[in-house]
C-alpha cells in the first residue's frame, strides 16, 4: 500500500531537499509577481499610453540625465546651438519628470519635452522652433508666455490645439495625450485664436450658439450658457448680442472671441495675444472679462504686454528662439533678473559722454541699455549705490549743463524681458 508522504517534520531531515524545493518555489512566486506588476503597469498609464516594462528603472535614468543635462549641443543644418539652462527651467524639467513618474494629476497641463521642427524646403534644412518644450501648470493656474516675435509661442499653442503635430515629446491635458486623445481633448477646451475667426453675417448670439453646439450643449443649458456668455463680455444688452459680429468694432469682436473659447466651461484655455490691437479702455474690459474667467481654468496666454502678462497671470515664461529662458511669477523674475536699478538721462547729444563718466563714477560695474538720441538707459547693481549718491550726482550734473529729463526706477518685466532676450540670443546661436 502507498507511504505516508511527506510531513512537515521531514523538512530537517537531511537525506532530502524539500527545504530547498520550498525556498525556490517562494522565490519563483515572487518573481512572477514582479513580472506579473511590471506587465500590468506596462499596460495601464495616464491617457492609456503604453509604459516601458522596465519603467522602475526610470527613476534612476532621470536622476542620471538630469545632472548632465545643463549645457547640451544641438546641431541644425550648419549652426550649432548651445543650450544651457537655467536653474528654474531645469526645476520646471524635474517637476514634469516628476508629475509624469507619479500620475500626478494635480496638473491641468504637462508638457513633455515638446519639440517642432518644420520641414526644410528647397534643399534647405529644417527650422527648430520649440526645442523641447517641459512645462507643468496647475488646476486654475493661469500661465502667461511672453517672447520675441517667430519665438515659437504660436508654433506651441498650435501644438496644443491640434493644429499642428509635434515632431517629438508630447503634453498632456488633464491626463490625455495630444498625440493620441485629442478628440477627447476638443471637449474640454477652448481657443481665442490670436486673429478673430469671426462669420461676418453671423451675430454674436448665433456664433456662441453654434459654438455651444460643438461643445455638446443643448435645449435650455445651451440659452442659458450663451445669455451668461454674453452678458459676461458686456455683449447682452441695447440689442449687441443680435448684432451681425461684421458690425462689431475691434474690442467686441475680441471678447466675442474670448466668449467663444469660454463657452461650454471648459477647464483649459488657450488665448493666442487676446488684447492685441484693442484701445486702452476695450483692453480693460476684456482683462475683466478674463479676470472672471480665470476661476477654476487652467490659462495659457501668449502676449507681448508685460503689463497684461503682469496683470492676468500667475506665472510667465520667457520663450527666446524655442526655449524656455526662464519660469516664475512676475514678482520672483523681477527679483532674479533685476538686482538693479534703471537710470535713465536725457541731455544734448554734446553731454552723452559727461553722463557715461557719471554714471562710471557711481559704479564701475553700471551696464549701458540703450542709447538713442541724448537719451541714455543704463543698469546699475542695488548692492553697489546708494539712492542719495545718485540724487548727488545728478544735482551736480544739473549744475553743469542742462538735464532734460531724468529718472530712478525699480526692474520693471520689460526690463527683465529685454534682458533675458538679449541674453539668450548669443549664447543660443553659434555659426
Ligand atoms: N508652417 C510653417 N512652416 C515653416 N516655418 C514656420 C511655419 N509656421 C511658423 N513658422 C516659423 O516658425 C517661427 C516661429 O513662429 P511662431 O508663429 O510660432 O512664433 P511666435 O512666437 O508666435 O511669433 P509672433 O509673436 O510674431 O506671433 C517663425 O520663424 C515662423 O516663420
Amino acid at each position: 500500500m502507498g507511504t505516508d508522504g511527506m510531513r512537515w517534520g521531514d523538512l530537517s531531515d537531511n537525506n532530502n531537499e524539500m527545504g530547498h524545493v520550498l525556498i525556490i518555489m517562494l522565490l519563483e512566486w515572487l518573481l512572477v509577481l514582479f513580472i506579473a506588476y511590471c506587465t500590468y503597469e506596462a499596460g495601464s498609464s495616464r491617457s492609456g499610453d503604453r509604459r516601458s516594462p522596465f519603467f522602475f528603472l526610470k527613476k534612476f535614468e532621470k536622476k542620471h540625465s538630469a545632472s548632465f543635462r545643463k549645457p547640451s549641443l544641438q546641431r541644425h543644418g550648419s549652426k550649432v546651438y548651445v543650450q544651457l539652462e537655467k536653474l528654474d527651467v531645469i526645476q520646471e524639467r524635474e517637476k514634469v519628470e516628476q508629475s509624469l513618474l507619479e500620475h500626478d494629476m494635480s496638473h491641468a497641463i504637462v508638457c513633455d519635452n515638446l519639440k517642432k521642427v518644420y520641414p526644410g524646403r528647397d534643399g534647405n534644412p529644417g527650422k527648430s522652433v520649440v526645442r523641447g518644450l517641459s512645462l507643468a501648470l496647475s488646476q486654475g493656474e493661469c500661465f502667461g508666455m511672453l517672447g520675441p516675435n517667430g519665438a515659437g509661442k504660436t508654433s506651441f499653442i498650435n501644438m496644443m490645439i491640434g493644429l499642428i503635430k509635434p515632431s517629438s515629446g508630447t503634453a498632456y491635458v488633464q491626463g490625455l495625450d495630444i498625440t493620441t486623445n485629442m478628440d477627447q481633448i476638443y471637449a474640454n477646451m477652448g481657443v481665442c485664436p490670436q486673429h478673430d475667426l469671426l462669420w461676418e453675417t453671423l451675430t454674436g448670439r448665433e456664433h456662441l450658439l453654434f459654438y455651444g453646439r460643438l461643445k455638446n450643449l443643448k435645449g435650455f443649458t445651451l440659452t442659458q450658457a450663451v445669455e451668461e456668455s454674453l452678458k459676461s463680455v458686456d455683449l447682452f444688452n441695447g440689442g449687441v448680442a443680435d448684432k451681425q459680429a461684421g458690425k462689431y468694432s475691434g474690442g467686441m469682436k475680441r471678447r466675442l472671441s474670448v466668449a467663444i473659447s469660454l463657452i461650454g466651461d471648459p477647464k483649459v484655455v488657450y488665448m493666442d495675444e487676446p488684447s492685441t490691437g484693442l484701445d486702452p479702455a476695450s483692453r480693460n474690459n476684456l482683462w475683466n472679462v478674463v479676470k472672471r474667467a480665470k476661476q477654476n481654468r487652467t490659462i495659457i496666454l501668449t502676449t507681448h504686454s508685460m503689463e497684461e502678462a503682469e496683470h492676468l497671470c500667475d506665472r510667465l515664461g520667457i520663450f527666446v528662439d524655442g526655449n524656455l529662458q526662464c519660469v516664475g511669477n512676475p514678482k520672483e523674475l523681477k527679483g532674479r533678473y533685476g538686482g538693479s536699478y534703471v537710470f535713465t538721462m536725457t541731455t544734448s547729444s554734446n553731454h552723452e559722454v559727461d553722463i557715461e563718466n557719471l554714471v562710471k563714477d557711481l559704479s564701475l560695474n553700471a551696464n549701458k541699455i540703450y542709447q538713442i538720441t541724448g537719451t541714455q538707459k543704463f543698469e546699475l547693481p542695488k548692492k553697489a549705490i546708494k539712492i542719495a549718491d545718485v540724487f548727488r550726482a545728478v544735482e551736480n550734473a544739473k549744475s553743469r549743463f542742462q538735464v532734460q529729463a531724468w529718472g530712478l526706477a525699480d526692474t520693471t518685466l520689460e526690463d527683465v524681458f529685454i534682458k533675458v532676450a538679449r541674453e539668450a540670443q548669443p549664447f543660443d546661436v553659434l555659426s
